[in-house]
């Protein structure tokens, strides 16, 4: 029977069939973080089991520590504990820990990939939301809660109730200036946040498989801002040119044997998927979000909507907007570019190739928040920061940072920020910040005219 991408790894991970839809999975790999990795690893200890598969499990500091220049463990009082906790139990277990300054550290959802400790095929699970990032390689990632990542550390099995099959088509060319990021949040503005409940989203279509690998992590980024635990993209020769050579990446006859499995994944011709969306690709302008959800989202040429209820309205008191008017122009008081969703070397060039020699404008804060130490690396290898910092910006250390506001990183209340992350919720970058979602790009472009503006615009 013709199969789905989601149906072909699913079913070659069932360990046990439990019936009413529940399956026994196994997980090939575990990502943990400082917040809910160090408390699992803590939990299987304290329930006294050991870890089934430490070879399996890799863990990195990235949500509550400083990203201030320079910054150590106890940088960021509030998290030396978790911090110094992982680093025993680690030490105890035998898993890997990419340590503060190592390479391979960095908010997890940007490490894995670039480690290949993601690969296509794979199951892999982390103690947060965002894991269905992983899946832009071809792989199942989906986000895990407490009870569950303790299940898997001792057993490397999961139960899960098999989702439906989602398909989101996006055909045609992307116009210029117009990236992932505006494919995702055009999608989730037109279908909603609940849109992908309860189901495996498949990205396919021509503007998605010409779409670079760091790309394809962006889209599927925000599958959980659209309901969807796991969002995948097929993997083709450009997800296997990106993993070739990456640390965990198999090699010789083995990454031969690989390359023939991986050929054989992407869904069949005739596979059956039970919800079908289609998208114009060139017709999504740069987003921005307006509201405190991800689908209160607009085309930046457009005015910010009239309120259809309750919330709308809520929402346009928190973020200070007039209804009608246009959004370009909103005066702007920080720019974020960082985040697992946007924190890439592709994203941090497209953001560069922006500035050309132009300044921040007067009064706005940016920060730059390189989403790994391999992106910084990279990144000051090719003079990236310099370009930054010239015009203004903050360069600072890889971390999750002012995208939750978890280790004392805030952006002020009442202060506005465009920001390249994926959640615009009531005091996500800090009590009383209003959150603006938009591309690299953009984010560039609000940086340099100190206020919403389409980067098409800038020239
Ligand atoms: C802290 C963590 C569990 C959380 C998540 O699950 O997504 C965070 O990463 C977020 O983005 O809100
Ligand atoms: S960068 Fe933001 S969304 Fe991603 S894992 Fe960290 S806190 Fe969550």
């Amino acid at each position: 029977m013709a199969r789905t991408l989601f149906d072909k790894i699913w079913d070659s991970h069932v360990v046990a069939d439990l019936g009413e839809g529940w399956s026994l999975l196994h997980i090939d790999r575990v990502l943990l973080h400082d917040l809910s990795g160090a408390r699992a690893l803590r939990e299987v200890a304290e329930r006294g089991h050991a870890l089934a598969r430490p070879d399996l499990v890799f863990a990195t500091p990235d949500h509550a520590v400083s990203t201030a220049p320079g910054r150590t463990a106890e940088t960021f009082a509030g998290g030396a504990a978790t911090l110094h906790g992982l680093r025993q139990r680690a030490r105890e277990t035998g898993i890997r820990l990419f340590d503060l300054g190592q390479p391979g550290n960095g908010i997890v959802h940007v490490m894995a990939p670039e480690l290949a400790i993601v690969l296509p095929g794979l199951t892999l699970v982390c103690g947060d939301s965002h894991t269905c990032t992983n899946g832009g390689v071809g792989a199942l990632a989906f986000g895990v809660g407490a009870s569950e990542l303790t299940h898997v550390l001792a057993t490397q099995t999961l139960m899960q109730r098999r989702p439906r099959n989602l398909r989101l088509r996006y055909e045609g060319r992307l116009g210029a200036g117009v990236t992932a990021k505006d494919m995702i949040l055009a999608a989730i503005g037109r279908y909603g946040t609940a849109a992908g409940t309860g189901f495996a989203v498949e990205y396919a279509g021509s503007a998605v498989r010409a779409l670079p690998l760091e790309a394809r992590l962006t889209l599927c980024n925000l599958s959980i801002e659209m309901g969807a635990k796991m969002g995948m993209v097929a993997p083709d020769d450009t997800s296997f040119e990106y993993l070739a050579g990456r640390r965990f990446a198999p090699r010789g006859a083995q990454w031969e044997a690989a390359l023939a499995a991986w050929r054989a994944l992407p869904s069949d011709p005739d596979a059956h998927f039970d919800v079908e969306h289609s998208l114009d690709a060139s017709a999504i302008a740069p987003q921005i979000t307006w509201g405190n959800s991800p689908e209160q989202v607009v085309a930046v040429t457009d005015p910010v909507p009239q309120p259809r209820h309750a919330g709308d309205r809520a929402a346009l008191d928190y973020m200070g907007l007039e209804a009608g008017r246009p959004i370009a122009g909103t005066k702007v008081d920080w720019v974020f570019i960082g985040s697992c969703t946007n924190s890439r070397l592709s994203d941090l060039r497209e953001a560069a190739a922006v500035l050309g020699a132009r300044r921040v404008a007067p009064g706005v804060t940016a920060w730059v928040v390189p989403g790994s130490e391999q992106v910084k690396r990279d990144a000051e290898a090719e003079g990236l920061h310099a370009r930054f910092q010239a015009a203004g910006f903050e360069w600072r250390e890889p971390g999750c940072s002012l995208c939750v506001a978890a280790n004392g990183e805030t952006v002020p209340s009442g202060a506005r920020c465009v920001s390249t992350s994926n959640r615009n919720f009531v005091g996500r970058q800090g009590t009383g910040a209003r959150t603006h979602l938009a591309s690299p790009a953009m984010a560039a472009a609000a940086a340099l005219t100190g206020a919403i503006a389409d980067v098409r615009s800038l020239g």
